[in-house]
């Protein structure tokens, strides 16, 4: 469980997270979304003990992480792949890291099996690929078996190989009763990886929900109709208030109105129905719509 209870960070003039309370809990993988400079990087910084919060407080497993004698058994997490010693290889950097927090070598060679780079474990880690380089900041994130899973941006510039994996993972950890906080700037990914989302703009909560939920809060969404009398349905939604927009002939696509109520004004005017084909808004249309006021042009 991570908690954030009036979170706060200010970086000079800027605040880059803004009395920001909400809490990630085990057993789904929770999607950490907003626009850029919204926040996120700062908030899950000053979860791990990266950065000092200026008010409020971030907790893992109800202590701050600072105040965990066995930090990485508490919580893993990915910030920046980047952040691995070049010249290293892959065994020895996650050697590295086990010895400093007394986790035996055993678990390297466990987690290079996890993330599939054991054929490459020999190998420095300033040569591999960026997906290679996600995967090694993820075995160093599962290195110390955390209840806790914190990944910043994972699928950045992974082909669509890599963007599976790591779908599947976050999947099974959170199947595993893991608590899994992961940010996405793809909304397409987090609708099919995430149940919960937390959203930020400008360092403030904008929603704590579930993708369901947000979804289904920007409307009824839209349909398509077909019908061989399509110009009298066209009449008959309109004259309801449903929207009806631009045409093929006999094809309606109708927004604002379910399609119960679409049905039901055919069936009242007689009117046949060949097709009616509901179509929910996307996750990326209804993040957009929440999201709308709150991008950050920088
Ligand atoms: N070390 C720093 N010094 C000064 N300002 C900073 C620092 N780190 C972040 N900021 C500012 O804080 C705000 C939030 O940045 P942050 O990186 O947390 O956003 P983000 O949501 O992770 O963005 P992105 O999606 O682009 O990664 C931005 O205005 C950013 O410029």
């Amino acid at each position: 469980m991570i908690e954030a209870q009036a979170l706060s960070k200010r970086y000079g003039g800027t605040i880059a997270v803004d009395a920001l309370s909400f809490a990630v809990r085990p057993g789904q993988v929770t999607g950490f979304l907003g626009p850029n400079g919204a926040g996120k990087s700062t908030t899950m910084r000053m979860i791990v003990g990266l950065d000092r919060p200026t008010a409020g407080t971030a907790t893992v497993n109800g202590r701050p992480y600072r105040a965990h004698p066995d930090p990485l058994r508490q919580v893993g997490a990915l910030l920046d792949a980047r952040s691995v010693h070049r010249g290293r290889t892959a065994r020895a950097h996650l050697l590295a890291l086990a010895r400093t927090h007394g986790i035996p070598a055993t678990r390297v060679e466990e987690v290079l099996g996890l993330v599939g780079l054991e054929s490459v474990a020999h190998r420095r880690a300033g040569g591999f690929s960026l997906g290679m380089g996600q995967r090694l900041g993820i075995a160093a994130a599962l290195l110390g078996d955390p209840a806790v899973v914190i990944l910043d941006e994972p699928v950045n510039g992974l082909d669509p190989d890599g963007v599976l994996w790591i779908r599947n993972l976050l999947k099974d950890l959170a199947a595993d009763g893991r608590t899994v906080l992961v940010s996405s700037h793809l909304m397409s990914e987090m609708a099919v990886t995430a149940e919960h989302l937390v959203i930020v703009g400008r360092g403030r909560l904008l929603a704590d929900t579930t993708v369901t939920d947000l979804i289904a809060r920007v409307g009824v969404g839209t349909a398509v109709v077909r019908s061989p009398d399509a110009a009298a349905l066209r009449d008959a939604l309109t004259a309801t208030g449903a929207v009806v927009t631009g045409v093929e002939p006999g094809l309606l696509h109708v927004a604002d109105a379910t399609a119960e109520r679409i049905g039901d004004v055919a069936r009242a005017a007689g009117i046949a129905l060949h097709e009616l084909t509901p179509r929910r808004a996307s996750l990326e249309e209804a993040y957009m719509e929440l999201t709308k006021s709150e991008v950050e042009y920088r």
